[in-house]
């Protein structure tokens, strides 16, 4: 069984709640979406075919507990499903970034889902399959990526409605150079939302896409 990667390298985690451990992180080429804020544009296309049993050797050169799965879209290769579980059986804590627009319901019960709730401003909320939130256990967690005012209301509206902070941890974090996370920060405090306020760690640290 092949699966199309982008790259597999070793950082620090910089996002969602797995933030600041060692982590190996696999990314798979491809997605369907096209978010207006994208910084891994660079998955889209091209990459290498990987046997499963390659990856995880690669994975194995590390003495790393945390892998992070992530895209490009992961999910939109079925293969994905299939990598997960042997990383889940090797004992590593293995995680899923996925933007939404997938059926996350055959995601294997030990990974962690970070799922990405697509906002007006990323132009790609229309494709959010909301049936998603279905499937989302309390050890999990959503992610809102805010790029603007209008974002911000969205999202707050999004989450109250449903009473999702009771559901699992839900994250606000600024698209990078669009928003200020001050000012994010500013109307979570005066909102007093239950949310948990993030911003990509890697970036401070290295001022790239990725941290590696
Ligand atoms: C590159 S995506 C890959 C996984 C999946 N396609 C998704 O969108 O969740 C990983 C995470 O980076 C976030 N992201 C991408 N570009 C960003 C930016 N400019 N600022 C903040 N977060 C960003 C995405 O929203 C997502 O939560
Ligand atoms: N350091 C680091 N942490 C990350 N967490 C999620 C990432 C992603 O691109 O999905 C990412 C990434 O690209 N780099
Ligand atoms: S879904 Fe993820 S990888 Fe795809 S365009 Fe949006 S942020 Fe980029
Ligand atoms: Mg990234």
């Amino acid at each position: 069984m092949t699966i199309r990667i982008t790259e597999i390298f070793y950082s620090i985690q910089g996002e969602s709640g797995t933030i600041g451990y060692p982590t190996v992180f696999v990314r798979l080429t491809g997605c369907p979406m096209r978010c207006s804020y994208c910084d891994t544009a660079y998955a889209f296309h091209g990459g290498n075919k990987m046997e499963l049993a390659d990856i995880v050797v690669e994975v194995g050169k590390y003495q790393v507990k945390h892998v992070c799965v992530t895209g490009g879209e992961p999910l939109a290769q079925p293969e994905c499903h299939d990598l997960m579980r042997t990383l889940c059986d090797a004992g590593y804590k293995v995680s899923v970034e996925t933007g939404g627009a997938i059926d996350i319901s055959q995601v294997d019960k030990r990974v962690y889902i970070v799922l990405d709730i697509k906002t007006p401003a990323s132009n790609e909320e229309p494709n959010n399959k909301y049936g998603n939130l279905d499937h989302i256990k309390a050890s999990d967690c959503l992610k809102f990526v805010i790029c603007d005012d209008n974002d911000y209301q969205w999202a707050k509206d999004f989450v109250d409605q449903r009473g999702l902070t009771e559901k699992c941890d839900v994250f606000f974090s600024p698209s990078a150079d669009q928003l200020s996370a001050t000012q994010l920060a500013d109307w979570i405090i005066r909102d007093q939302l239950a949310v948990r306020m993030q911003v990509q760690l890697h970036k401070i640290l290295w001022n790239n896409e990725a941290g590696r």
